[in-house]
């Protein structure tokens, strides 16, 4: 496989022993590359999935190749058709069977897409006994070297559970023309079945070399234990800043400016008068929505401070959400870019994501400096942000999972107000133009490239 084979003796602190990995496998377990296998830990309607689905979207979206294994998926493969809870009955031998067989199957994709090009896959299942989570270490860590990191969701709060089940379960394809109240039952004695063989991970005993994170009642108390390695602590600190809390994220770009009108590349430039008439319904259209304690956020730039200036809320300015600098293109328009350098220009529209400008900013860049934004995003609750075209695109790139040859080519056109609202595994985006004249901003990709 792609990592270079050599003997690695590895001094377990544990009982002093010496291993030695086998010279195939180098087990360096300090370069940053080790792939990581996150397992997910709990009983049903413990939002493993929530939290594995959101991971996901955020190390895709910082860059990290990252793919989710649900169990559920491959059973469901397996078995056309759910019956009832009894496929989860430990007395079903046969269905055991399945679900082991199903298990086994994930495994050997997922350490195929780590030996060739993942860094991180999320095997989201129950991995409820340590029977389970040793076949899993065993496969992962000892047979292939990789790094592990268990997050177990501990949750006893019946209303978090049953928001989980409404909002969740019964839009499982499990449960697809079942009554509410049937399924709902159903669950809950699946659940119970789980229940009955569920080993918290021992912390004290022979599960005490692991890496792992407990989660207690949606992130209100954690324990970390023996964590190791970059990402690990990157999927710890994430894991600390998101919550269920119901709120909305209003998305915007500030109103037309001189700049747009004359379309020029970056820049500072104050409202167009169409953009003052954009502050004024912005103004407006927050009013009516009767947002509770929205905190406003805009960038340093002239253009988004004015477009926020009516709206009767607390204000912050942050530099990290300023429009994707230019460089030496700065204040050029789009046609004096293209005349003066040509060869430069032309170069941009042929990797758009990746290419920066001399002495400026790229999209890969702008992702970079927009981290810590969608960090606090995460913590926030109703929030507006008043931003930029380049900007405002990668942070619908986040919340919408788009690939990021796609980011520099999403559309969102000036005086347009969007609404985004988290829902059980991902987020419903509504795009509300105000009507109010702009130009029009946007640039498609060439043909001929
Ligand atoms: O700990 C839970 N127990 C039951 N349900 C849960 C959670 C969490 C959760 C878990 C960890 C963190 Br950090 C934040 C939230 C999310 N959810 C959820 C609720 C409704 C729908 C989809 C998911
Ligand atoms: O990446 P694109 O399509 O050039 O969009 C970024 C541009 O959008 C604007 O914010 C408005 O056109 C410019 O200031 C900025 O250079």
């Amino acid at each position: 496989n792609k990592r270079t084979p050599g003997v690695f003796r590895q001094l377990s602190q544990d009982n002093m022993r010496f291993t030695f990995c086998l010279p195939n496998l180098a087990c360096l377990d300090r370069l940053v590359q080790t792939p990581t296998v996150i397992m997910m830990v709990g009983l049903p309607a413990r939002g493993k999935t929530y939290m594995a689905r959101k991971l996901a979207r955020y190390l895709h979206w910082i860059g990290v190749k990252t793919k989710l294994f649900n169990v559920g998926d491959y059973r469901r493969d397996a078995v056309k058709g759910y019956t009832d809870k009894d496929f989860f009955d430990p007395d079903n031998t046969e269905a055991v069977a399945i679900r082991n067989l199903c298990a086994q199957h994930v495994l050997e994709d997922m350490c195929n897409y780590l030996q060739n090009e993942g860094e991180v896959a999320i095997f989201d299942a129950t991995n409820t006994t340590r029977e389970r989570r040793r076949t899993v270490y065993n496969h992962c860590v000892a047979k292939h070297c990789f790094r592990m990191l268990f997050v177990e969701s501990i949750c006893d709060s019946e209303a978090v559970i049953e928001t989980n089940i409404r909002e969740v379960k019964l839009k499982s394809p499990d449960y697809k023309g079942v009554l509410d109240t049937v399924a709902v039952k159903d669950f809950r004695s699946r659940i119970d079945l789980y229940a009955k063989q569920y080993e918290t991970i021992d912390d004290t005993n022979d599960e005490k070399h692991y890496s792992f994170i407990k989660i207690f009642n949606c992130g209100e108390r954690f324990l970390v234990h023996k964590t190791r390695g970059n990402i690990q602590s990157r999927v710890i600190y994430f894991l600390m800043n998101i919550h269920v809390l119901p709120r909305t994220i209003y998305l915007t770009r500030h109103g037309e400016s001189t700049g747009n009108v004359q379309q020029c590349i970056g820049g500072n430039a104050p409202l167009s008068e169409a953009g003052k008439v954009y502050a004024e319904a912005l103004a407006e259209y927050i009013d009516n929505e009767n947002i509770s304690d929205l905190i406003v956020w805009t960038s340093q730039r002239q253009q988004t401070i004015e477009t926020a200036a009516k709206i009767d809320a607390p204000k912050e300015q942050w530099k990290a959400l300023n429009g994707i600098h230019a460089g030496t293109f700065e204040g050029l328009t789009y046609q004096e870019a293209a005349e003066r350098y040509p060869e430069e220009f032309a170069a941009r529209d042929r990797s758009k994501y990746y290419y920066r400008y001399p002495g400026g900013e790229s999209y890969h860049d702008l992702i970079a400096r927009l981290e810590p934004v969608i960090m606090e995003l995460e913590r926030a609750e109703n929030l507006l942000v008043v931003c930029h075209q380049a900007v405002a695109r990668c942070i619908l790139a986040y919340f919408l999972d788009k690939d990021r040859e796609s980011v520099p080519y999403i559309e969102v056109p000036l005086h347009t107000v969007i609404k985004l609202t988290p829902t059980a595994y991902g987020c419903m985006m509504e795009s509300i133009p105000l009507s109010v004249e702009a130009v029009n901003t946007y640039r498609s990709k060439p043909k001929n490239f």
